[in-house]
């Protein structure tokens, strides 16, 4: 895990999104220009979603080779199959359909997270299924694949993914993804990956803004624990951002963001 997460401060949410779209592009031509393949990790939420518009509305996106690049989420909404409210469905309106629709990507290297109605009837079984899919992408010994970039928004409680704090999910060791009940955010029913699967990446970048999430970004630089904070734990092997606008950085001390606030 790496060590010191960094911190880089927008102007706004919508210079965030813009910012992290632009960013992840970058990411991903930088990945294929090593490997060819790349990983990427999408999660819900809205400053999330909002990066994958701009990544749509660039001209740069064009620099990716979609055709080569497998698509995951980070966590999933337990609902039926294009609900609005699922973080799939708001992804694809916002990229993935018009790049399928363009011809650019495969639409087999969308790998959403089974739904409500074709997973059986609980979290754990889409779980078991979407931890058997990352299986089959995984490099040997892992179980699940080599991730390149894995997004995470943040709650103003300080969950990533569908990870809330003191939930049963943060101390799973083993398993790469869980269902997850009484979420606090609704819907109620979800399915996440787990603190060691989201660590496994090369590198993980927390997307939040807005002055409710201040006081938790505080808290999540400072030394929390992550089963209190889960953001805390939001840490990738190689590198760890954390992407904000000014008013989720603005209880944060000069010295963990020295150069970005204003
Ligand atoms: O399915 C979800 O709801 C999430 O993936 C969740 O972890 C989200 O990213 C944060 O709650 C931030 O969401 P906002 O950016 O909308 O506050």
């Amino acid at each position: 895990m790496s060590a010191t997460p960094v911190v880089i401060v927008h102007r706004d949410a919508e210079v965030l999104a813009q910012a992290v779209a632009a960013r992840l592009i970058t990411r991903v031509v930088d990945v294929q220009a090593l490997r060819g393949a790349a990983h990427v990790v999408l999660t819900g939420g809205t400053v999330g979603t909002k990066a994958l518009a701009a990544v749509a509305a660039s001209p740069a996106r064009a620099a990716v080779d979609w055709s080569r690049v497998q698509l995951w989420w980070g966590d999933e909404r337990f609902l039926p199959t294009g609900d609005p409210e699922r973080n799939e469905t708001q992804a694809r309106e916002a990229l993935l359909d018009g790049l399928v629709a363009e011809g650019l990507l495969p639409a087999e290297n969308i790998h959403a997270v089974p739904a409500a109605d074709t997973a059986g009837f609980t979290p754990e079984e889409s779980a078991e299924q979407y931890a058997a899919t990352l299986a089959d992408f995984a490099r040997e010994g892992a179980d699940v694949p080599a991730f390149d970039v894995l997004l995470l928004g943040m709650g103003p409680d300080g969950h990533i993914a569908s990870l809330f704090p003191g939930h049963p999910a943060l101390y799973e060791e083993k398993r790469s993804v869980v269902g997850v009940h009484n979420s606090p955010k609704p819907p109620p029913l979800r399915v996440s990956l787990t603190l060691p699967a989201i660590q496994s990446a090369a590198e993980v970048w927390v997307v939040a803004a807005g002055t409710e999430k201040a006081k938790v970004t505080h808290l999540a630089l400072s030394g929390a624990g992550p089963v209190q904070i889960p953001a805390a734990g939001a840490r990738g092997r190689g590198r760890s951002l954390f992407l904000l606008d000014r008013a989720s950085a603005s209880e944060l001390p000069s010295e963990l963001a020295p150069y970005s606030l204003s």
